[in-house]
């Protein structure tokens, strides 16, 4: 049990300290955990270290300051402070370990069963919790010391067991969340038993938390072990302790100040390492630095110079590259996008999953995973986003750029009203009064669709249907009157019959206020309805753009032509059979040479294996494909099945020369990025 326990806690522990190994723990957290060493060290190598004994009277005149021979001078009564300092550790650290190890080995499994059981368990353990956190915890340690004795043991009982209620707290809260996710469900459906998911799914996550904990915890106890030896109350005389040095030193202030200073400091350091070890190993876990953050704009990866805007393009991006550091090597999850779009008009953004359409959106928004580093330019009206700092694009993001979200549960905050959600943009952003900002947000709910609007504002998430919640999540991304509209997979989550519902709001709302749109998804039917131009995507890139309706009728590319006939039809005969794209899509850490679908690709030949096919420009498409799809074999034949079988790329290859020559495009042309726009 013990070994299965070590096993799932270096699982959780690993995960996390693998992933912070990158650097997002930061060279504070190091020097942090340095001191910590150092100090542990010397504290329990004392009787090896070069040191006069703690209680040893030395020859020579008492409160002599720092010297070689005594780094940190002597004590009223002429004893080495260096040796008490480091004699006064194993105390301090002493008591912080043990009394955090007593704290977590009675609160943690109260916590996980609390967590874990509920019901009745949850309901004795938590009361009795709140009574003894109840309890003055100072006044309580006094008391206890008073009246048992004041010792090592003692201090470290009474600390411990102080910590205990909120140690239980922690615990159960930790649990909790883990006891609801989507893997302990799994296991519970394949018939877990509860002592396995626990050991194997709960404990592991847990652990992160709780050793982040852990340091912040052992900073309390020696905060509170000083100011228990600082009132006499901790381990008496002649043993040193940090609170007891600080005690002796303070009648010396003004003759000896280093008698005081020198353990203060030594303690202040301490202290401030273990809250910046625990504060630095709970941010892996936190939300703002796993998910989103200001992004690291990487000069290695930018495009060289700053760029002009094309026209009067709305959004313009260019070579916009986003890579993540992660253990296993570099991910290029966008890799070299441009495309331009104008006001009035819908760009979807298509691709298996993993191709990196998400990554895309987050990036022209700035809102990356801590690991990313991007490159490239993406331009607002001709103001490049990628210079602006976190500040001024905190501005941008919400006033100019809104987003709507796949899951409205998750976007909505569920325990905050309908009305506080939807106001607080218009107040932050457009600071409008309380009441301006209620009336604004009944127009907006009401455009939306969202039927007697002023009682919604009152109502919390959980008592909307999702097409109402995907309804109020879209006010809210509208609310500043936004000049792009970013809509990531908003109807994934939604029942079919309200699909159709979100995506003719969004039509006419994109109408009605001469927005951008950018639409991601998945289903290729919706991107044919509403969509004006559409980019295509694979490993990251950019492998098919144009027209949508020109797209979808006659694709170039063979991964486009294969998504097509993945997709199903209404008009497709009964019983027919759609095809899949046979293969995996490759590795994004470790892409292939040449066209990165070629081992999926039926009209491969061996020169898509020596090199990449650049992106080929032939209007209105733009391509990356040596063997383009010829035109006139349109993809809505073949992906009925009533199509001729592959041709063989030689055959392939007549073809395509019989169509008009293509252009070779680093970025898209101006005639081609207004072709794109719908200039
Ligand atoms: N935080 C991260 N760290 C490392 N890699 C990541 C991270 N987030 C995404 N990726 C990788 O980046 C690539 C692109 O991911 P992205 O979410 O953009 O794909 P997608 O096309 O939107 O897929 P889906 O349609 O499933 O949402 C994927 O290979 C993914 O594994």
């Amino acid at each position: 049990m013990r070994r299965r326990l070590g096993r799932g806690l270096g699982r959780g522990l690993g995960r996390g300290l693998g992933r912070g190994l990158g650097g997002r723990l930061g060279p504070a957290f190091w020097l942090a955990a340095c001191w910590i060493g150092l100090v542990l060290l010397a504290a329990v190598l004392a009787d090896l270290l070069p040191l006069a004994r703690y209680d040893e009277t030395l020859a020579g005149p008492p409160q002599s300051g720092p010297s070689a021979a005594h780094p940190f001078g002597t004590d009223g009564l002429g004893r080495d402070v260096l040796s008490r300092v480091v004699y006064g550790a194993r105390v301090s650290l002493g008591v912080g370990v043990g009394a955090v190890l007593l704290g977590l080995g009675i609160g943690a499994p109260l916590g996980i069963l609390a967590g874990y059981r509920r019901k009745a368990a949850d309901a004795v353990i938590m009361a009795v919790n709140d009574v003894a956190q109840a309890f003055p915890a100072l006044v309580f340690a006094l008391a206890v010391v008073a009246f048992a004795g004041a010792s090592l043991r003692n201090v470290l009982i009474v600390l411990g067991v102080l910590g205990i209620p909120s140690w239980v707290r922690l615990i159960r809260g930790a649990t909790l969340t883990f006891a609801e996710r989507e893997f302990v469900l799994a296991a519970r459906v394949l018939g877990t038993r509860d002592r396995r998911i626990l050991w194997r799914e709960i404990i592991p996550n847990v652990a992160v938390p709780a050793a982040s904990y852990a340091f912040i915890g052992m900073a309390v106890v020696v905060v509170a072990e000083g100011s228990l030896a600082f009132l006499g109350l901790s381990v008496q005389a002649p043993t040193p302790t940090w609170g007891g040095l600080i005690n002796e030193g303070r009648t010396l202030m003004e003759t000896a100040p280093h008698v005081v200073l020198a353990p203060s400091v030594v303690m202040f350091l301490t202290v401030l390492s273990f809250n910046l070890v625990g504060d630095r190993l709970r941010s892996l876990t936190d939300v703002r630095e796993s998910g989103l953050e200001p992004v690291r704009q990487a000069p290695e990866i930018a495009a060289p110079a700053p760029i002009a805007p094309v026209g009067d393009a709305l959004l313009q991006v260019e070579g916009l590259r986003t890579h993540l550091v992660t253990p296993r090597g570099l991910v290029k999850a966008v890799d070299g996008v441009s495309f331009a779009l104008d006001r009035g008009r819908t760009l979807a953004i298509v691709g298996e999953s993993g191709s990196g359409k998400s990554m895309l959106i987050r990036s022209i928004l700035g809102l990356l995973p801590g690991t990313a580093v991007r490159g490239g330019h993406v331009l607002l009206s001709g103001d490049d986003l990628t210079a602006y700092g976190p500040a001024e694009m905190r501005s941008v993001l919400g006033l100019r750029l809104g987003t709507v979200f796949q899951d409205p549960m998750t976007a909505l905050n569920p325990v905050r009203t309908i009305g506080t959600q939807v106001t607080e943009p218009l107040r932050v952003h457009l600071r409008m009064s309380r009441r301006e900002a209620r009336d604004e947000a009944v127009r907006l709910l009401a455009s939306v669709g969202i039927p007697d609007p002023a009682r919604m504002l009152r109502r919390y998430p959980h008592q909307l249907s999702g097409g109402m919640r995907q309804r109020v999540t879209i006010a809210m991304a509208l609310s500043c009157r936004p000049d792009v509209l970013f809509a990531d997979e908003p109807t994934t989550a939604l029942d079919v019959t309200i699909q159709d519902q979100v995506l003719r709001l969004l039509h006419r709302l994109r109408e009605e206020r001469d927005m951008a749109v950018v639409l991601v998804s998945h289903d290729l039917s919706v991107v044919a309805q509403w969509a004006d131009e559409v980019i295509v995507m694979y490993a990251g890139r950019v492998v098919e753009r144009g027209p949508a309706a020109e797209v979808f009728a006659r694709p170039r590319m063979p991964y486009t032509e294969a998504l097509l006939q993945a997709a199903p039809r209404l008009t497709d005969p009964v019983h027919h059979r759609l095809r899949v794209i046979p293969g995996r899509p490759p590795d994004l850490v470790d892409l292939p040479q040449g066209c990165a679908f070629r081992a999926r690709c039926p009209y491969a030949t061996p020169r898509c294996a020596e090199d990449a096919p650049p992106l080929l420009t032939d209007h209105p498409h733009t391509y990356a494909c040596w063997h383009p799809r010829p035109t006139q074999n349109p993809a809505t034949t073949t992906a009925t099945g009533e199509g001729a079988a592959a041709p063989s790329p030689s055959e392939n290859g007549e073809r395509a020369a019989a169509a008009p020559p293509p252009t070779r495009v680093g970025s898209p042309s101006s005639a081609e990025r207004g072709e794109q726009s719908g200039r």
